[in-house]
């Protein structure tokens, strides 16, 4: 992505500005050196994460990630650590929340609809033939054709 400002190494990272903050995480673009290709890196705060007891869920819900590997579901590359961070290292996805796109569209034509719903059942499809079930499904649109929606 041009006109980004790269500032933190982490790996073969460099890390660029944040483009999204959940309840334990933000979430900074990023850049492989070695190839330039584009990742997003969820950067966890160690003690936040002991203080809320989150560490055995949060590997249990790492370990699941590397087992998924599906054009549908964001792929986790691989996590890093230092003294006092977590980076998970995720698939960049550009397209937004499918809700975003539904609340602004106001509606979604049938065609568009069913194309989403298959990818979203062929990745929940994957996930349970692996024995995995998600109690908190988010989708989100890649910008690409082939492959649409993403859920994490
Ligand atoms: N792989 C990704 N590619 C691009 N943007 C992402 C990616 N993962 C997360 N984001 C952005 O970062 C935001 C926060 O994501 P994160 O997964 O940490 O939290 P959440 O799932 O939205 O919330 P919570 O952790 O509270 O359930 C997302 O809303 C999205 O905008």
């Amino acid at each position: 992505m041009s006109g980004d400002k790269f500032m933190r190494v982490v790996g073969k990272y460099e890390l660029g500005r944040t483009i999204g903050e959940g309840t334990f995480a933000k979430v900074k673009f990023a850049r492989d050196c070695q190839t330039g290709d584009p990742v997003a890196i969820k950067v966890l705060d160690k003690e936040k994460i002991l203080k809320h007891k989150m560490a055995e869920q949060l590997r249990r819900e790492i370990a699941t990630m590397k087992r998924i590997k599906h054009p549908n579901v964001i792929r986790l590359y691989e996590v890093l650590g230092s003294k006092t961070k977590i980076y998970i290292v995720l698939e960049y996805v550009t397209g937004g929340e499918l809700f975003d796109k539904i609340v602004h569209n106001g509606r979604m034509v049938e065609d568009e609809a069913r194309k989403y719903f298959q990818q979203l059942i062929n990745a929940v499809d994957y996930c349970h033939s692996r024995g995995v079930y998600h109690r908190d499904l988010k989708v989100r649109i890649m910008t690409f054709d082939f492959s649409e929606l993403y859920c994490e």
